[in-house]
């Protein structure tokens, strides 16, 4: 499989410009925007509420949460299309996930901001396996430490990006809002969380 080593310091990061094929892809967008159990949150951004500006779903191994933002999703089980996913992204890279994360952006004005994947239950190194499925979109890289250190690349359909080592360390990114119409999009973050380590903050705070 085509591979590209993005060529960034303190970073970790492998594109794959097609893990999936384009009718593939899009099969998969029509199949999950209607199957998958989309849920819209609301954040709390300087004191005022509003609806996050995205649609989200959670499906992992039995009893595992994610809480990112204040917000905790409580998992949806796997369904045959998303192990079959897991599988593809598990034998491109290597790594072994217990968990995706869904976004489903349905237009230009739905976003993602500045943030790192550096949740405690992510690890040490967080692995982040990143498909995308429908319209392209930018994934922008800020450095957290060197401002003038940015990167930026177009996620296609069908594409698929490794995020590992010490990458969200050091590293931002975000998917901005866009003026141009785009078609809906839905990006799948495979996510390895680490029980462990959500077990011994649970007991700290007793
Ligand atoms: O939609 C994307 O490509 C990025 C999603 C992302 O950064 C995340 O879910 O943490
Ligand atoms: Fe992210």
């Amino acid at each position: 499989m085509l591979s590209v080593l993005l060529q960034l310091p303190d970073a970790d990061i492998v594109f794959y410009p097609s893990l999936l094929d384009e009718q593939e892809s899009d099969r998969l967008l029509t199949q999950l925007t209607e199957t998958i159990d989309w849920r819209q949150d609301w954040i709390t951004i300087y004191g005022r509420s509003m609806p996050q500006p995205r649609l989200t779903a959670w499906y992992s191994n039995p009893g595992i949460s994610y809480t990112y933002s204040g917000i905790t999703m409580q998992p949806s089980p796997w369904t045959r299309t998303l192990l079959d996913l897991k599988a593809k992204a598990e034998a491109v890279s290597g790594v072994v996930f217990n968990s995706v994360l869904l976004n489903l952006y349905r237009d230009g004005n739905d976003s993602m901001g500045w943030h790192s994947d550096d949740e405690p239950e992510l690890g040490q190194n967080p692995i982040i396996g990143s498909l995308s499925l429908g319209g392209t979109r930018r994934f922008m890289l800020r450095h957290r430490a060197e401002k003038g250190l940015k990167h930026q690349i177009e996620l296609t359909s069908g594409s698929f990006l490794l995020m590992q080592g010490t990458t969200q360390h050091y590293w931002q990114h975000q998917i901005p809002k866009t003026k141009r119409p785009v078609p809906p999009r839905i990006n799948l973050t495979f996510r390895v969380i680490d029980l462990s380590v959500r077990l011994t903050s649970e007991l700290d705070t007793d």
